[in-house]
């Protein structure tokens, strides 16, 4: 392997040949892959469908799919129409303007043959292509939305379920089998685990079943079985070990001389001593009083006391498999359910066709024959963000790449372990550098498998990349990894953990100290926050990020280049709430879903409203509505009064209903006054009251006939989309700024989509959007002059001029409930993590810790790294913070 250090990519001249590209942030990554497509255009020579096909760019995310397709068509551009950023693409792609406008026109021709997408997309197709090879249903639809998968795969299994049975659960192995013990079973881990947090059984089962669909996904070998049989087993093993060595202690007399513990009681009675400390010296000395430390038979019961203690790790083992095991059973049944819906829906949950494909694997040639159905012959492999891919995914590609590389093909791989930060979605940085290793690649020459390292950092001015580097650089000596593991896990008893941890960055860390490129100016402001607790704190830090805000705002900085980047997507809410306050524009992720927008509500309320016209509440709400009525507030009616006057009885002449305005498929709701609930007398008085529209109507009669009447004459005969034309015409909506008006064209759209796949009708389309309405988002708008309010998650890949961090309080996760234990000579397992634990449960959990602790660091490197020109952290004093939160992590490694 040769490695180098480049500030362009060269293309490699011999065929086939493996390049890594790792570099820090912002060193042109991203970048070099839209480059390195260019160059094998150019090496392919005059355009054709064939060698455009035969380019495979794989991303991460459907986004960075869009981006990257978008980047390199506009580099063709630039490269075609001669523009000075063009004229650097030519030089270093190799192309000319006139092959790169021929190579434009074949992609426009040919979009179908320009392979950018996702690897999930790369491996649903391939699944599409193998469908009956896997004896799938041939129309596949797939869907990433966790939580409606556990509901579909849970009703599913409830519906099944014979409740009939009932009386014979828990008892016999029928009981066992059927789904009634499944959940019986579940139902027991759920009260030991939830004991104290109330009773909240569906979600908590929802989240199970997402959880263990997530180890699913890892899972190709079925989970092994554990029985309450080996409970008692290993409960009599220890009893027995318990006995044997009471006896030794009896035969020598020192019964008595345990130190510190009743070694009578404890070995009487193991059961309820599980947690004693009296089960974890390390040492015969440690164990027995000083006095009798030379006595002969020491040796001997120090060996039963190690047998007691192995015993006692084995019976917590064997009870923490126990606990888990109905979450065991529950993994088959899921993972079934999963395999029936693929075969008779066709519905395929996110990521499961991954599995699915790895199932098939060892058939021969599957991923060829996959290919051949498809029409392509991929020969050059590109994926972006490497360090996020998962051992999974990358078993699949790695067949793909063996495959292309065996035809004289490239394999071509970016990224940055430092930004490896979606280990929830089974990335693994460690393969990061597999592709290199000449048993995973063996068909490349040794000289052709290549790592090359980007030294510039082309994002940011020189005052941020020398501050990242005094945060960062240093962190592959272990000496200043191991003061900054101190910070990330300070429990005494964890040190292990830590020098592990520490060890883990320096391999992260190695080589991230970066040369600025950039000629412009920026800073760093580290603002100190005092306060008594993480509220306060809180409270202050807004009031900080509004101050700050607002002066670089008042110095010329457009409110469009700045960015607050927070942990979670509910501090993105709040930070996002505190800044529309202070009036100052924000956009997050949140408000780019459409239905949270004024005119959007404000439309869906008419549509309901004339759907329903008895529903109050939605005519309240179009009324009230500021966007829709933006130039006649003063005149709209007073809802407050008409909904507390006296009810109108509801006229049976009612002149709606005889001019036949109630239209088939509008539904009229008469009002009930009182009910069950009334107060005055005996019976209900039942009395029915006109609709809320009525009293309107006979309060308002102008406003009715200006701006409800025209929608509500015609209601009946329209769709969705044809009503909401019209109303977006009579309030004028499309004189809304370019920005707010992306949401209403995004509504009409989905309308229009709505009646493309049947739901003609206004209660169809309601319906339609009570299920999508949630999903349905705009992109960013282009130029939005508004403050972006986002997670560092959503960050990563991103740029800004000017960067917030206010909320680093955050830290360490929340233990799992269960583990997944994978080994290679044994089936793979789950086990409980409730107190007392065993060894292995103590280990795995260390390994865990540490392993989202490197993330943790990770995803803070990300959220520095994305500033231009400004960086501006807010950091609680010392004594306020909690022990370990990301901003002390911080104050470990900056300079000062
Ligand atoms: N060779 C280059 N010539 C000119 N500009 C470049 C070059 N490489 C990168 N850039 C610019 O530098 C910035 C950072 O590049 P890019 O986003 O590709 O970096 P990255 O390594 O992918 O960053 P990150 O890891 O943080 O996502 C972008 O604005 C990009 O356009």
């Amino acid at each position: 392997m040769t490695t180098t250090s480049n500030s362009d990519i060269p293309l490699p001249r011999e065929f086939p040949h493996v390049l890594v590209v790792q570099a820090s942030a912002g060193a042109g990554k991203t970048y070099s892959l839209g480059l390195r497509f260019l160059q094998l255009l150019a090496r392919a020579g005059s355009p054709s469908t064939g060698a455009l096909g035969s380019i495979l760019a794989l991303t991460f995310t459907v986004a960075a799919a869009q981006e990257m397709k978008s980047r390199i068509i506009a580099f063709l551009k630039d490269i075609a129409l001669e523009t000075p950023a063009g004229s650097l693409l030519r030089e270093q792609s190799g192309l000319n303007p006139a092959a790169a406008a021929a190579w434009l026109d074949c992609i426009l021709e040919h979009f179908q043959r320009f392979q950018v997408k996702t690897i999930d997309s790369l491996h649903f197709q391939l699944v599409q292509a193998l469908g009956k090879r896997m004896n799938l249903c041939p129309e596949l639809e797939a869907s990433f939305d966790q939580s409606a998968w556990s509901k579909v795969v849970l009703e599913g299994l409830l519906a099944r379920t014979d409740w009939d049975q009932l009386v014979i659960s828990g008892s016999g192995p029928e009981a066992t089998d059927s789904l009634l013990g499944l959940w019986d079973g579940i139902f027991q881990v759920y009260l030991h685990q939830e004991m104290h947090s109330g009773l909240r059984f569906l979600p908590w089962l929802e989240k199970q079943v997402r959880g263990v669909v997530s180890d699913l996904n890892q899972l190709l070998t079925p989970l092994a079985a554990t029985s309450l049989d080996d409970l008692r087993a290993a409960q009599s093993q220890l009893l027995h070990c318990c006995r044997e060595m009471t006896e030794a202690l009896e035969r020598a007399g020192i019964l008595d001389q345990v130190s510190r513990f009743d070694a009578a009681d404890k070995l009487g009675n193991p059961l309820a001593e599980l947690d004693s400390a009296f089960f974890t010296k390390t040492s015969a000395t440690e164990l027995f009083k000083k006095k009798v430390h030379c006595h002969p038979a020491l040796p001997e019961c120090w060996d039963l006391y190690m047998g007691v203690c192995r015993a006692r790790n084995a019976y917590l083992l064997a009870r923490a498999r126990l606990h888990a095991a109905p979450l065991a059973r529950l993994q088959l049944v899921v993972s079934r359910e999963l395999e029936r819906l693929g075969q008779s829906q066709g519905l395929l949950m996110g990521g499961w066709w991954t599995r699915l494909i790895r199932q098939h694997l060892d058939r021969e040639e599957l991923l060829q024959e996959a290919a051949m159905i498809l029409g392509m012959r991929w020969r050059h492999l590109l994926i972006d963000e490497f360090q996020d891919t998962s051992r999974e995914q990358w078993e699949v590609l790695r067949e793909l790449a063996v495959e292309a590389l065996s035809e004289g093909g490239s394999l071509f791989c970016v990224g940055d372990v430092k930004q490896a930060i979606y280990r929830w979605r089974g990335g693994d940085w460690r393969l990061f550098f597999e592709p290199l290793d000449p048993r995973v690649t063996p068909n490349v020459p040794e000289g052709n498998r290549m790592r090359t390292v980007l030294p510039f950092n082309r994002r940011s001015c020189p005052e941020v990349v020398a501050w990242n580097n005094a945060c960062f650089a240093s962190l592959d000596k272990p000496d200043a990894a191991m003061l900054l593991a101190d910070a990330m896990i300070p429990a005494k008893e964890k040190t292990q953990a830590r020098s592990h941890l520490a060890s883990t960055i320096t391999e992260l860390y190695a080589e991230s100290a970066q040369l600025p490129w950039k000629e412009c100016s920026g800073a760093i402001h580290v603002t100190e926050i005092k306060a008594e607790d993480t509220q306060e704190y809180k409270a202050k830090a807004m009031l900080t990020l509004i101050a700050e805000i607002e002066a670089l705002h008042a110095r010329g900085v457009s409110h469009g280049d700045m960015a607050v980047l927070v942990r979670t997507n509910t501090e993105a809410g709040e930070c996002a709430q505190n800044l529309l306050a202070a009036s100052i524009p924000t956009i997050t992720e949140q408000s780019l879903v459409i239905s949270g927008h004024p005119a959007v509500r404000g439309l869906l309320a008419l549509l309901t409203w004339l759907d329903n016209p008895g529903d109050d509440a939605a005519l309240d709400a179009l009324c009230r509505n500021p966007l829709l009525f933006a130039e006649i507030l003063d005149d709209v009616p007073d809802m407050c009064t008409l909904l507390l006057a006296a009810p109108v009885p509801l006229r049976k002449d009612d002149p709606l209903q005889a001019a036949g305005c109630v239209q088939p498929g509008m539904r009229e709701e008469a009002h009930i006054v009182g009910g069950e609930d009334a107060a005055d007398g005996d019976a209900p008085r039942n009395e029915t009251a006109a609709p809320l529209y009525r009293r309107l109507q006979e309060a308002h009669p102008a406003f009715w006939a200006e701006h409800l009447e025209p929608f509500w004459k015609h209601a009946g005969f329209r769709g969705a989309y044809e009503l909401l034309l019209a109303a977006v015409a009579h309030f004028r909506l499309r004189e809304l700024p370019l920005g707010q008006w992306a949401w209403v064209e995004k509504l009409l759209e989905s309308a229009l989509n709505a009646e493309a796949q049947g739901y003609t009708t206004l209660s169809g389309f309601l319906e339609f959007w009570q299920e999508n309405g949630s999903f349905c988002v705009v992109g960013l708008p282009e130029g939005l002059a508004a403050v972006r309010v986002m997670t560092m998650h959503k960050a990563k890949g991103l740029e800004f001029p000017q960067v917030f961090l206010p909320l680093l309080g955050y830290g360490d996760k929340n233990r799992p409930a269960h583990l997944l234990f994978q080994s290679e000579d044994e089936a793979p397992y789950l086990a409980a993590t409730t107190k007392p634990r065993c060894a292995e449960v103590t280990e795995f959990m260390d390994s865990e810790l540490i392993k989202t602790m490197a993330e943790e660091l990770n995803l803070l490197y990300v959220a520095l790294t994305r500033a231009r020109a400004g960086l501006h952290i807010f950091l609680a004093d010392t004594e306020t913070a909690r022990s370990s939160h990301a901003a002390s992590w911080l104050r470990a490694v900056m300079p000062g």
